[in-house]
């Protein structure tokens, strides 16, 4: 059994604190992505997972076993860890079975049928055996890492920005490769990433973190409808924000009209929060609402429509995400439905009239 629990730890290096206290649970078989902005302390969590670096107080437990913590220290070997990093780290002198075979026990390393068996896991066709890494594609590359981390059939894999350096096609095409083969292993695993839609598509559960602590972990459809604050909300993809009253019977009202609210809403003065998409546009006259299209960022599978609701001071700037085929034109009048329910936090006086705010530290696909 290979769960990875961090209990309380905290990590600095000298005098800049790092990790403060973070706790995570990720269980057998499952995994996390542990998504944030360059600088948040990623890197730092998977080094003390993998033993690379020892915690300040606190404890890391792999398996049931505290690998770090008060007095106790298992050096990185004796985890039972696999590690990608964001660059691969092939050796450039040995051939992809050399590479691969370089992660097998001693006894094992001359068992090509091994080889042939983890390049398979990763999708890899068995003539690239001999070639050497820098006759491979990244891709590839990133696919051989995986394989020599896996070879040892660790019991769990640190992946870190594995897929970082790769082309958004070539991203996709290795991010599924490596989770089937995760998931073909039953290894559980820590990804670390600053991409939020490779957080939300590849892992079981996201754990957001932020100047090294960790605000949230949760599934990815629950922690993108349900955030626990602004903040975590605006990381994990767009965020249309509109100020707003908490009314009785659950609902705000808004300059989008009386909407229902999911979960807990403060009282008083709340910002209202949605997603894009849960705007839709119908043709002028027939929506709940009517609003003015400011701009149109086409870019093809979908669009995201500026949209102004009401004019002069009253003005509220909303975005909405429709698909691609045929967004409208700047200037044109269109109805709104609004979908579903919405978010409420408190009212914060540095988000003046609310409305939509680009300042996420993680920008959407689109
Ligand atoms: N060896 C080191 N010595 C001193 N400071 C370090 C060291 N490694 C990292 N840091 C600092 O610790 C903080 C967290 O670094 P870390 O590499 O964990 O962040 P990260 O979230 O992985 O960032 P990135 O996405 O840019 O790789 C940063 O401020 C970084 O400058």
């Amino acid at each position: 059994m290979t769960d990875v629990q961090l209990r309380a730890v905290t990590a600095a290096y000298g005098r800049h604190d790092v990790l403060d206290e973070v706790n995570l649970v990720v269980p057998e078989g499952t995994t996390t992505a542990v998504l944030g902005g360059s600088g948040s302390g990623k890197t730092t969590l998977l080094r003390i997972i993998a033993g690379f670096m020892q915690p300040r107080s606190g404890e890391a437990v792999i398996g049931g076993r505290t690998v770090a913590g008060p007095g106790v220290w298992v050096p990185p070997e004796r985890r039972g860890v696999g590690y990608v990093r964001q660059e691969g780290g092939l050796f450039p002198h040995l051939s992809v079975a050399g590479n691969i075979a370089f992660g097998l026990p001693w006894p094992r390393r001359r068992h090509h049928d091994r080889v042939l068996e983890l390049l398979d896991l990763v999708g890899l066709p068995a003539e690239v055996a001999d070639r050497r890494p820098d006759q491979l594609s990244g891709g590839q590359q990133q696919r051989v890492a995986l394989a020599r981390a896996l070879a040892p059939r660790p019991g769990l894999v640190l992946l870190d920005e594995p897929f970082s350096s790769l082309d958004t096609t070539l991203r996709a095409t290795t991010r599924d490769a490596t989770a089937l083969a995760l998931r073909a292993t039953g290894a559980t695993a820590v990804l670390v990433t600053h991409d939020q839609d490779e957080a939300l598509s590849f892992a079981d559960q996201v754990a957001i973190l932020t100047s090294g602590r960790i605000r949230q972990a949760a599934a990815p459809r629950a922690i993108y409808r349900d955030p626990v604050d602004a903040d975590v909300a605006q990381f994990l993809g767009d965020a249309v924000f509109v100020p707003g009253e908490a009314a009785t019977d659950g609902c705000v009202t808004c300059p989008l009209g009386t909407l229902p609210v999911r979960g807990q809403s403060p009282r008083g003065a709340v910002d209202v929060m949605l997603r894009p998409e849960q705007i839709t546009l119908t043709p002028a006259g027939t929506g709940q609402l009517e609003a003015t299209v400011r701009h149109v960022s086409f870019f093809g599978h979908d669009a995201l429509v500026e949209l102004a609701l009401g004019d002069g001071a009253a003005e509220q700037r909303i975005r909405a995400r429709v698909v691609g085929l045929q967004p409208p034109e700047a200037g044109d009048r269109v109805g709104l439905d609004i979908v579903g329910p919405v978010r409420a936090f408190p009212s914060r006086p540095d988000r003046p009239g609310g409305g939509q705010r680009d300042e996420s530290p993680v920008p959407s696909s689109a």
